[in-house]
């Protein structure tokens, strides 16, 4: 579900100031290097969980604990997934009781780009939202079943809200490229910022994934 405009310029705003809140160390902003060796280009930041390719742990990059999952940036959520389906929410799995305790924040300095995946390390069906900030970036949607065609390329802008759930939960997805200069100047932000927030499914002290 694809919201546009559904976050204001104050709201806007005021998660950016909190993504530089998030980003500082400890625990702060960080690149990834891939199992395959090579870097990422976003840098990014985990809240309550920390991702790492691919699975989530409590221990940052760092090896300091990874900072806390914002309760207010769970309500925000909550009420995104609460809009965006409406009176079909009972209809998604895990929307009606929506628990998110993760966000991955994103920062695309000019020129990075985040090839397709699937949103899979959680161990929950319940929706991941998406908050778009600063920079446009073309982003393409592609299908459940394969990292091919068919895919749509859309833009998101500062302020969309996109939504992740039922049977577009598993859905391929990626940024194809940032369109720098876009953003509105009064956000102060260079290049684009992405937050998602997710329900990880894992209990309080557990951590999964490869390296458990
Ligand atoms: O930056 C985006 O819009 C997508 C980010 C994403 O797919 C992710 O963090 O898993
Ligand atoms: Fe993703």
């Amino acid at each position: 579900m694809l919201l546009p405009g559904w976050l204001d310029v104050d709201a806007q705003l005021s998660l950016v100031a909190a993504c530089r809140q998030w980003a500082r160390p400890p625990a702060g902003m960080h690149t990834v290097r891939m199992p395959t060796g090579g870097m990422m280009s976003v840098q990014m930041v985990s809240l309550g969980w920390h991702w790492y390719p691919y699975g989530y742990r409590r221990t940052a990059a760092d090896g300091t604990p990874v900072k806390a999952f914002p309760p207010e940036l769970g309500e925000l959520a909550r009420r995104a997934v609460a809009e965006a389906y409406g009176e079909a929410v009972g209809t998604i799995a895990g929307a009606a009781g929506y628990e998110p305790d993760i966000a991955i924040v994103n920062h695309y300095p000019h020129g990075a780009k985040m090839g397709l995946h699937q949103d899979r390390d959680e161990r929950t069906d319940a929706p991941v939202v998406s908050f778009s900030l600063g920079d446009t970036c073309v982003f393409r949607l592609g299908n459940t079943e394969t990292r091919t065609r068919p895919w749509t390329d859309l833009e998101l802008h500062s302020g969309d809200l996109l939504v992740f759930g039922g049977p577009s939960r598993l859905a391929y997805h990626g940024v194809v490229r940032t369109l720098p200069g876009t953003a509105d100047p009064a956000l102060g932000l260079t290049g684009r910022l992405n937050i998602t927030v997710r329900q990880s499914g894992l209990g309080p002290r557990a951590g999964v994934g490869a390296k458990g």
